[in-house]
């Protein structure tokens, strides 16, 4: 099967609020970043799929041959949007060799692959082609990395598998698809995010796909576009760190402490929907210092908050009393246990 080639990208995230709430159906605040992950895709005649991945430091093929055995058990039954396929996931892992589970969250990047691309295709001719995804975010440090990945990963191959169409070229060279379009990559890409992270909320894979500052609760995607021009500084402490570990670690303690958690989770959702309000009215009234002081109080609020859930680290408390001596607020952001924090800088600063 001959295809097109293909070139996407996909920004990354911030979170402001309502990490690890999130996936317990209260809302979160997220906004994308100028820092986008990559993806070509390129049509061969090898009778081979390439996959390389520099910046996790994989590069792998396959023969046709060999994932043609694998499409018995890929398009037997349509999943639905939140379920992963069980059948074809297990035989994935013992494909590539991690049946027993033991698989780190890099190879879980060839999961995601062969998942998207076994499910699109699985049901024609299996096409010959050469994947390479590369980006600007640093993975895994709580900036959307595995996020970016999925979204460039479904858009290509549903680009490719003809599912949607190559978007139309505006005049300023941005190509957009249509509000369906971007549905259904969504809807792939949160497959993807269900490989890497286990459960995830789909916050991470709306930004991704969307752009721009979203609310986001329970699946659902409300674009904020009356938002004050803020500027926050993005600190990475090199940290290395899990997604997926720190949100089976948030569910074990809610599990745990149900009565103690639930109020935790409760807070942070007061906490977003406070700042969504007050980022609203800095765009209806004069900005003022006060609104300020709260923003930064709800920054504090929540870091104290992440701590209780038990995903700060001690680079993150650094990065909060550091730039608390200069008088600014920080907090983490994304999934937290080291990775980046954000910090909220005042008009004028320094
Ligand atoms: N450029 C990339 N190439 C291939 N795989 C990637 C890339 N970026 C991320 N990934 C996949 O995502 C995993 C990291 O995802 P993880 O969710 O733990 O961190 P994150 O997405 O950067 O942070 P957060 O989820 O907190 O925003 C990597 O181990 C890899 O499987
Ligand atoms: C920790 C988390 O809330 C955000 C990760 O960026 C996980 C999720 O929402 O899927
Ligand atoms: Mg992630």
């Amino acid at each position: 099967m001959k295809v097109n080639d293909c070139f996407v990208s996909a920004p990354g995230k911030a979170i402001l609020h309502g990490e690890h709430a999130v996936v317990h159906g209260k809302v979160a605040l997220a906004v994308s970043l100028n820092l986008r992950t990559f993806l070509k895709l390129k049509a061969t005649t090898t009778g081979k799929v390439c996959i390389n991945l520099p910046n996790i430091d994989i590069f792998l093929s396959w023969d046709l041959s060999e994932l043609k055995q694998l499409i018995p058990y890929c398009c037997a039954q349509r999943v639905e949007l939140k379920c992963l396929d069980p059948e074809l996931v297990r035989r994935l892992r013992e494909f590539v060799g991690a049946a027993d589970g033991n698989l780190d969250t890099c190879h879980m990047a060839t999961l995601a692959f062969l998942y998207l691309y076994l499910s699109l295709f699985g049901s024609g001719e299996l096409p010959s082609l050469t994947v390479s995804v590369w980006s600007e975010l640093p993975t895994g440090a709580g900036l959307g990395s595995s996020a970016a990945y999925s979204v460039c990963l479904a858009a290509a191959l549903l680009c490719t598998s003809g599912a949607i169409t190559a978007p139309l070229r505006e005049p300023d060279h941005a190509a957009r698809w249509c509000q369906e379009d971007l549905e259904l990559i969504n809807s792939w890409a949160f497959r993807g995010e269900m490989i890497i992270h286990g459960n995830p909320s789909g916050v991470d894979n709306a930004v991704g796909t969307w752009g721009g500052m979203l609310r986001f609760l329970a699946g659902k995607i409300i674009p904020l576009s009356r938002v004050p021009l803020l500027r926050i500084l993005l600190t990475n402490t090199k940290v290395p760190r899990s997604t997926k570990v720190l949100v089976a670690g948030v569910k074990d303690k809610i599990n745990k402490f149900p009565a103690v958690m639930t109020p935790v989770l409760d807070s942070v959702d007061a906490i977003s929907c406070t700042c969504e309000k007050v980022l609203s009215d800095m765009t209806s009234e004069p900005i003022t210092g006060e609104h300020y002081n709260i923003l930064e109080e709800l920054i504090d609020i929540n870091q104290h908050h992440l701590n209780v859930l038990g995903v700060g680290h001690p680079a993150l408390d650094t990065l909060c009393r550091v730039t608390l001596t200069r008088g600014l607020h920080s907090k983490l952001t994304g999934a937290g246990g080291g990775g980046c924090g954000v910090t909220l800088l005042r008009p004028g600063w320094p």
